[in-house]
C-alpha cells in the first residue's frame, strides 16, 4: 500500500485561537479513515484544510506525495481531485438525479458522461430514479445521490462530513454499511468525520479520536476499545467503569472481582510508570468482561437494566458499593432489586496507575453522549 494522504504536524487558527496544533496522520490508498470526537474538537476544520477551504498556520498536507497546503501555499480546492459529501446532501434542487450526478463531469465527452452517470446510478441502486428531482427522494436516497455525485469524477480522495446525521438511526446504520461497501468495491480512499462512534466503527478502517484539537489515538476500532491509549479514549469509546485495585506482587493485581494475573492486564500505553508492589491502580472493566454466573460467590444488586434485544445491560452494585455494568443474554431476565451472580471473564483489561487518575473513580461512562 502507498500513502495517499499525509498530514504532517498541521496547525490551524481562527484569529488568535488555535483550532488544532501538531496534528498528524497518514492514510494509505484505499483506506477509510475517520475523525471521531465531540462537537467543537476541530474535526470539520481538519477536513476543510484537506479540501483547501482553510489555510494552515504550520505543518504540511500532501496528496500522492505532492504538497497541497503549508503555511505559505494552498492549492485551490478545484485542483485537488477531492470529492465531498456533506450532512445536508447539498444537491441542486432544479437538476434531476442524473443531472446532479453528471454535474462534475462537464469536461467529459457526452457519451462517456452518460455512461458514467448510468454506472453510478447502478452503484447506488437508483437507476429508476434518474429523472426524478431531489425533493421527490427520501433523505437516504438523496444522500446516495450526493455520494454518487462526489464519486462520479473519480476523485483521489473522498471527504464525508457527518453524512448520515440527518437520517434516522436504522437508515443511518444501513446506509453507513452500504457506503463502506461502495467505497471498498471502488477502492476509494476516504475520510469520514463524525461524533457517532457506531458510525465510525461500521465505516472506517482507522479512527482518530480527537479531543480539543489533538488526536488522542489513531488506531483500529478494536484497539481503541480494548487498548485505549489514555483515559480520554477509555472514557469516550464504549462503556465501562474504573474499579480500584492493588498491585499484590509483580504481575498480580487484586480487585473486588478477583485477582488479575499479568497475562490479562496491560498498562495503558501513555501510563508509562511501572506500578510498584502495594500501589493502587484503576482497572477498566467493560460490560462484556462481566458474565452471568448464578453459582458465583459474588452477588451484585441490580440497580438498573436496559433491554437491548439479544442482551440486557445491567447496572450492578457490588458489596463495596462500587458499580459495574454487565451485558448478559436477555433470556436471563431479572428484576431491579434482585441479586445476580457474576464473575469476571476478561481476556485482558487495561490498568491505569491511580497517581495519574484524572477521572472520578468508579465513574460510569458512556461514549455515546456528547
Ligand atoms: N468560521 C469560524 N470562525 C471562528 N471559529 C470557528 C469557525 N468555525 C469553527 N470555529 C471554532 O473552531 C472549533 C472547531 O470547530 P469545528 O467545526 O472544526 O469542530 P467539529 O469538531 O467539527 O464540531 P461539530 O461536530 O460540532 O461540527 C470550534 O471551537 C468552533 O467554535
Amino acid at each position: 500500500m502507498s500513502t495517499l494522504l499525509k498530514i504532517n504536524q498541521i496547525q490551524h487558527c481562527y484569529g488568535n485561537h488555535k483550532t488544532f496544533d501538531d496534528l498528524s496522520f497518514d492514510l494509505q490508498k484505499g483506506e477509510i479513515g475517520c475523525l471521531l470526537g465531540p462537537s467543537g474538537c476541530g474535526k470539520t476544520t481538519v477536513l476543510r484544510c484537506i479540501a483547501g477551504f482553510e489555510s494552515l498556520t504550520a505543518g504540511q498536507i500532501s496528496l500522492n506525495g505532492v504538497a497541497v497546503s503549508d503555511s505559505h501555499f494552498s492549492l485551490p480546492p478545484e485542483q485537488r481531485r477531492i470529492g465531498m459529501v456533506f450532512q445536508d446532501y447539498a444537491l441542486f434542487p432544479h437538476l434531476t438525479v442524473a443531472e446532479n450526478i453528471g454535474f462534475g463531469l462537464h469536461r467529459s465527452p457526452t457519451q462517456e458522461r452518460k455512461q458514467r452517470v448510468i454506472d453510478m446510478l447502478k452503484t447506488i441502486g437508483l437507476i429508476e430514479a434518474a429523472d426524478r428531482y431531489p425533493h421527490e427522494l427520501s433523505g437516504g436516497q438523496q444522500q446516495r445521490v450526493a455520494l454518487a455525485r462526489a464519486l462520479a469524477p473519480r476523485p483521489d480522495l473522498l471527504l464525508l462530513d457527518e453524512p448520515f446525521s440527518n437520517l434516522d438511526i436504522t437508515l443511518r446504520e444501513r446506509l453507513s454499511q452500504e457506503v463502506r461497501e461502495i467505497l471498498k468495491n471502488q477502492q476509494i480512499t476516504a475520510i469520514l468525520v463524525t461524533h457517532d462512534q457506531g458510525e465510525a466503527f461500521s465505516v472506517a478502517d482507522m479512527i482518530g479520536v480527537m479531543h480539543q484539537g489533538k488526536i488522542m489515538q489513531w488506531d483500529t476500532a478494536y484497539n481503541l476499545y480494548h487498548r485505549p491509549a489514555n483515559r480520554f479514549v477509555a472514557n469516550f469509546i464504549g462503556q465501562g467503569v474504573f474499579l480500584p485495585g492493588k498491585v499484590l506482587d509483580l504481575g498480580m493485581i487484586e480487585m473486588e472481582l478477583g485477582v488479575l494475573s499479568k497475562d490479562i492486564y496491560h498498562h495503558c500505553e501513555s501510563d508509562q510508570e511501572i506500578c510498584p508492589i502495594g500501589s493502587e491502580v484503576e482497572i477498566l472493566i467493560r460490560p462484556d468482561d462481566i458474565v452471568y454466573c448464578p453459582e458465583s460467590s459474588t452477588q451484585a444488586l441490580i440497580t438498573h437494566k436496559a433491554f437491548r434485544g439479544a442482551e440486557i445491560l445491567y447496572t450492578l452494585k457490588l458489596a463495596s458499593g462500587m458499580t459495574v455494568l454487565s451485558l448478559i443474554p436477555s433470556h436471563h431476565d431479572h428484576a431491579i432489586g434482585e441479586k445476580l451472580g457474576i464473575r469476571l471473564e476478561a481476556d485482558h483489561v487495561v490498568i491505569f496507575s491511580k497517581a495519574l487518575l484524572t477521572y472520578h473513580s468508579n465513574s460510569q461512562f458512556s461514549a455515546w453522549s456528547e
